[in-house]
């Protein structure tokens, strides 16, 4: 069974699919792999400082995230094409490294995709668990996390689709505003229904 997890970002991905490694699970994630596709050297960087010029690359021949993110999160059209770019790469990658669990065994793998609704990714999968949170608290997690001003949280969160369309697709719903246990309590009775094993 392949489950892919998404949510809103700052929704709680990363810590739901932290719960499923330390239960076994073997995790693709889609934010470490998009960091992987940028390393020096790989391509998709070439084109990118091609397409945005040399300021989006750092003295260290780094990609600059900060200028990028608040390149793309302002406008739509810069997005795009980053996306374009950056989308095809993400996702050959992606799939190498599913069939890569699938050949070694494994029964079950999840795709921690933030963007797996926006870019239309719903048939690489057989279950969608998507984490939800109210707006206000997801708003002071991800201002805290990133030491973002409220404005640079808002610009991030009106770049994808709201939670309430993505939970209408999902399989399972886990609601992410209340403690930790809380959280990994519904993700077990999910597992469960699912019938599903690491
Ligand atoms: C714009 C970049 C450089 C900002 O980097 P930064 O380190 O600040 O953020 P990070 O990569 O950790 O992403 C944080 C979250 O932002 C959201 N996000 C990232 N890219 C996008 C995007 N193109 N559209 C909407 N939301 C996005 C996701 O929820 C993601 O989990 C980076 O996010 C990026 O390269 N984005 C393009 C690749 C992409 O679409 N990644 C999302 C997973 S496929
Ligand atoms: N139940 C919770 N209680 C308190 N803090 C939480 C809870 N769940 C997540 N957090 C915190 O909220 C922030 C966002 O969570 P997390 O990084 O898991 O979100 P994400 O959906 O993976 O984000 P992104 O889309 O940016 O990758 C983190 O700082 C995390 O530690």
């Amino acid at each position: 069974m392949i489950i892919g997890l998404t949510g809103s970002i700052a929704s709680g991905k990363s810590t739901v699919s932290g719960m499923l490694a330390e239960r076994g699970y073997p995790i693709v994630d889609a934010d470490l792999v998009a960091r992987e596709v940028v390393e020096p050297g790989r391509p998709a960087l070439e084109q990118i400082r091609r397409a945005f010029g040399e300021q989006v690359i750092m003295e260290d021949g780094t990609m600059d995230r900060r200028f990028v993110g608040e390149l793309i999160f302002n406008d739509p059209a810069q997005r795009k094409k980053l996306n374009d770019i950056i989308h095809p790469a993400i996702r050959t990658e992606m799939l190498r490294q599913r069939d890569g669990h699938l050949a070694a065994g494994k029964k079950t793998v999840v795709m921690d995709i933030p963007l797996l609704f926006e870019s239309r990714l719903q048939h690489l999968v057989d279950k969608i668990l998507v984490v939800s949170v109210k707006e206000e608290t997801q708003l002071h997690r991800l201002m805290a996390r990133n030491s973002f001003t409220e404005q640079e949280a808002r610009a991030r969160i009106a770049s994808q689709l709201p939670i309430s369309e993505k939970e209408k697709g999902a399989d399972a719903v886990i609601y992410n505003n209340g403690t930790l246990e809380e959280t990994a309590r519904q993700l077990d009775q999910i597992l469960e229904s699912w019938h599903t094993m690491a």
